[in-house]
Order: C-alpha cells, then sequence, then structure tokens
C-alpha cells in the first residue's frame, strides 16, 4: 500500500511540531525518518497511523482519502519502543491479542488463530517459546514478538517508532539486518523513526531526512550521502 502525505501540519502550542509537509511512500517501499530530536518524526509517524490528528493537510492510503478513517480501520501495525507487551499474557496470548480481539464475525477459529501465532514465531525465529512471559525474554526477543504481534493482523503498512532504540548496540545490529531480511520477505510497506543514521542507511530504500517539521531531502541512501541537497542534511550526516 502507497502512503502520501499532503500539506501536513501540526501545531503544539507555539511549537510548529510539523509544517506543510508532502512526501510519497511506495507500495512496499522500506522508509526510514531520520532527524534530530524534537524534529517531528513520532508526530508524523503517529498522523499516518491516525493516532494523533494534523491541523491542516491529508493522509492517502493507496490514493484513498484516509485523513479521517479511524486508527483500528487503516490496517496498520505498529511496533513502539515502549510499546510494551503485556506482561501477564504468554508470547502466545500477546501475539494472538488482535486477532482474539476482532469481533466474532471476523475472528478466526481457535485452530486458526493457533497456525498463525506458529506461524508469525518461525518467521520471527522463536519458535518453541509461545509459552514463556516477556519477563523470560531478552529485549531483542520482546521486540520480535512486538513485531509478530504487529504482523497478526496482517497489516497494509507496518509502523516502527525506534523499535530497537531500548537495545544494546550489538543486538541492535542483529535486528536491523534481521528486519531488512524479513521486510524482503513480505514486502509490507514500512516507515521506521531512528535518530541513528547508519541504522537508516543499512535498512532503508528511501530516508526522509527531517529537521524543524520540514522535510530536507528524500532520497535513497546513496543518492543522500552523495548529493545531500541542503547545508543541513550535509551537517547532519557529516558528508
Ligand atoms: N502531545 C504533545 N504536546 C506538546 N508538545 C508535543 C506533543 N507531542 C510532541 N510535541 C513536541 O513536538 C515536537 C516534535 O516531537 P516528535 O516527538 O514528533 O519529535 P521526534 O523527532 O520524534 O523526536 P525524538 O527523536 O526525540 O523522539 C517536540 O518539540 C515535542 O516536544
Amino acid at each position: 500500500m502507497s502512503i502520501r502525505v499532503q500539506h501536513i501540519s501540526r501545531r503544539f502550542g507555539d511549537y510548529q511540531a510539523l509544517d506543510r509537509i508532502s512526501l510519497e511512500m511506495y507500495s512496499g517501499e522500506l522508509v526510514a525518518l531520520l532527524g534530530p530530536s524534537g524534529c517531528g518524526k513520532t508526530t508524523l509517524l503517529r498522523i499516518i497511523a491516525g493516532l494523533e490528528s494534523a491541523d491542516t493537510g491529508h493522509v492517502y492510503l493507496d490514493g484513498e482519502d484516509s485523513t479521517h478513517v479511524p486508527v483500528r480501520e487503516r490496517g496498520i501495525g505498529f511496533v513502539f519502543q515502549n510499546y510494551a507487551l503485556f506482561p501477564s499474557m504468554t508470547v502466545n496470548d500477546n501475539i494472538s491479542f488482535g486477532l482474539r480481539m476482532l469481533p466474532k464475525a471476523k475472528r478466526p477459529h481457535k485452530a486458526q488463530i493457533q497456525k498463525t501465532v506458529d506461524d508469525l514465531l518461525a518467521l520471527v525465529q522463536l519458535q518453541g517459546l509461545g509459552d514463556r512471559y516477556p519477563a523470560q525474554l531478552s529485549g531483542g526477543q520482546r521486540q520480535r514478538v512486538a513485531l509478530a504481534r504487529a504482523l497478526a493482523i496482517k497489516p497494509r503498512v507496518l509502523l516502527l517508532d525506534e523499535p530497537f532504540g531500548a537495545l544494546d548496540a550489538k543486538v541492535r545490529k542483529e535486528l536491523r539486518q534481521w528486519l531488512r531480511a524479513l521486510h524482503h520477505e513480505l514486502k509490507i510497506t514500512s516507515v521506521f523513526v531512528t535518530h541513528d543514521q547508519e541504522e537508516a542507511a543499512e535498512v532503508a530504500d528511501r530516508i526522509v531526512v527531517m529537521n524543524k517539521g520540514n522535510v530536507e531531502q528524500m532520497d535513497t541512501p546513496a543518492q543522500l550521502f552523495a548529493q545531500p541537497a541542503t547545508p543541513f542534511v550535509r551537517e547532519f550526516l557529516a558528508v
């Protein structure tokens, strides 16, 4: 599914968090939102998700104006750094949560839900750990469960907000390579927020560099480093 953001603005009090942002993400693309703290990355992600409203502008999902479509109907999966797993539920129950919450008419049968969970556990390489509780997992394993949970509802778009931010450098590196491979396999349009340019360059097809609520440049990593479009991008990337 493609995502088009047109003239999106958002103000918090006196602070212009987003200033008439327009950009387009192609279907199946993996895009990184990169920029310094406070530049509006999370706000933009939340507006695409429908968790936050914009003061002006529109969000189009597959060409359809979705600005006023409620979060639940957007078909979006989330993985947030602080979007904790439910500690009192097993890994199985965490992953199946979204499916179990569907209205009865849409809810798959129990056996079908278990099969989906098993498939997802295999996909995120956590076979055999379905009966554990989150406290019995490492940080990297927990984020993979969070990703499996987001994928359970078969989202058309995946939004990740600093998904590996809380992890140590080595695990972080492993997980981003793994995310890249997983995206290659699933091809779900995905947008992730990071302030780490190395992470953005390694994982993303294209990078959006943001500064003070504006888009400075949107390009492939190679293009961005070869031809920074503005002095800010040049300085931020230190090229
Ligand atoms: N609910 C809110 N109320 C008031 N101000 C907010 C709110 N949400 C965000 N802001 C402000 O808007 C600006 C942009 O915030 P945002 O979280 O989008 O930045 P970010 O680029 O994701 O930063 P970080 O990398 O630190 O997470 C910040 O100055 C922030 O303090």
